[in-house]
């Protein structure tokens, strides 16, 4: 398809966090000074992936600039599960910590599953945890998915608050995206269709979608002609690619052939933000619901 002359709503993911995290700075000043006490985040990164060493500074840079207590562990990639769960059990009790994460991937010697489950989930700020997944499944408040949520924010804030009856398809079913979107656009009574690397006519299912979230972790997998017009489109891909010598950032839909979709997040600049934004806000629930408080 050639390149379409560009006519989608850019949806600015990186504005909005940035407005999402101001408004979490006064909650955490207006916790302060009716407690006495902020939000604690810990933060465990175990080895030194480039990738991942980036997003826990940045972390770790943006809870401490929203007042909140930020506790970095840096532990390296030889790490037993013994230590890491140790680390955990301790974090679990302790009073300042009120959400508590592990950076994702893991060594690979490392049980990512079995540590996930460690962690207290009233402070499974990731929400990842088997009990948050299963009451987001059943309609129970829970901590949700970083990027999911923020997704969903972006997509109510383009489309408004009513999205009953649209249909949704979300590319990709890995537990900490794919899975909670759909759990979410089915609780916003959308239609939702979930397509996955078996799927065997993806395109034609992406053409019917009135709303198409893309996690699929492929970089360009999603062409123009798989988008309807006027689709609003969200790409939560981050693909590190070589082109012309120089390394980049690109996301899961061929952006430059996406011009007729309604609206599209950018890569870099939409999604990406939103997942550390909804990152501060769900340890701000998180020390609500322990401190049995809040912030408004
Ligand atoms: N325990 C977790 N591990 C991982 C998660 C998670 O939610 N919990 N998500 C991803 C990585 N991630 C947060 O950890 C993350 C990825 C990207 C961004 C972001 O802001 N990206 C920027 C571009 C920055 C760059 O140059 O890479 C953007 O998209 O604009 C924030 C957080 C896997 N691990």
């Amino acid at each position: 398809m050639d390149r379409i002359a560009r006519s989608a709503a850019i949806i600015d993911g990186k504005q909005f966090a940035a407005d999402l995290l101001g408004d979490i700075r006064l909650k955490v000043a207006t916790l302060k000074e009716n407690t006495g006490k902020v939000p604690g985040l810990a933060v465990v990164l175990v080895g030194s992936d480039p990738a991942s060493t980036v997003y826990v500074g940045s972390k770790h840079r943006q809870t401490t600039a929203a007042g909140m207590n930020s506790f970095k562990y840096e532990l390296p990639a030889e790490t037993t599960q013994q230590e890491l769960m140790a680390l955990i059990d301790r974090l679990n009790v302790d009073p300042q910590v009120h959400g508590i994460l592990v950076q994702l991937p893991l060594p690979a010697h490392l049980d990512a599953g079995a540590v996930i489950q460690e962690i207290n989930p009233d402070k499974d700020v990731d929400g990842f945890h088997v009990s948050n997944a299963g009451r987001l499944a059943t309609g129970s408040p829970a901590l949700v998915p970083c990027t999911p949520l923020g997704c969903m924010m972006l997509l109510k804030d383009r489309l408004g608050p009513d999205l009953a009856g649209l249909h949704a398809v979300v590319v990709g079913k890995s537990n900490i995206v794919g899975k909670p979107m759909a759990q979410l656009l089915l609780a916003e009574n959308c239609t939702v269709t979930v397509v996955h690397s078996r799927t065997r006519n993806t395109a034609e299912l992406c053409r019917a979608a009135d709303i198409l979230v893309v996690a699929a972790g492929r970089p360009g997998l999603v062409r123009g002609d798989w988008i309807k017009p006027g689709a609003a489109v969200i790409d939560v891909g981050i693909n590190r690619v070589e082109q012309d010598g120089k390394s980049r950032i690109v996301g899961d839909v061929a952006f430059d052939e996406a011009g007729h979709a309604g609206a599209i997040t950018p890569v870099p600049g939409g999604v990406g933000p939103m997942t550390i934004a909804c990152l501060l806000s769900n340890t701000v629930t998180a020390f609500c619901r322990l401190n049995n408080t809040s912030a408004a």
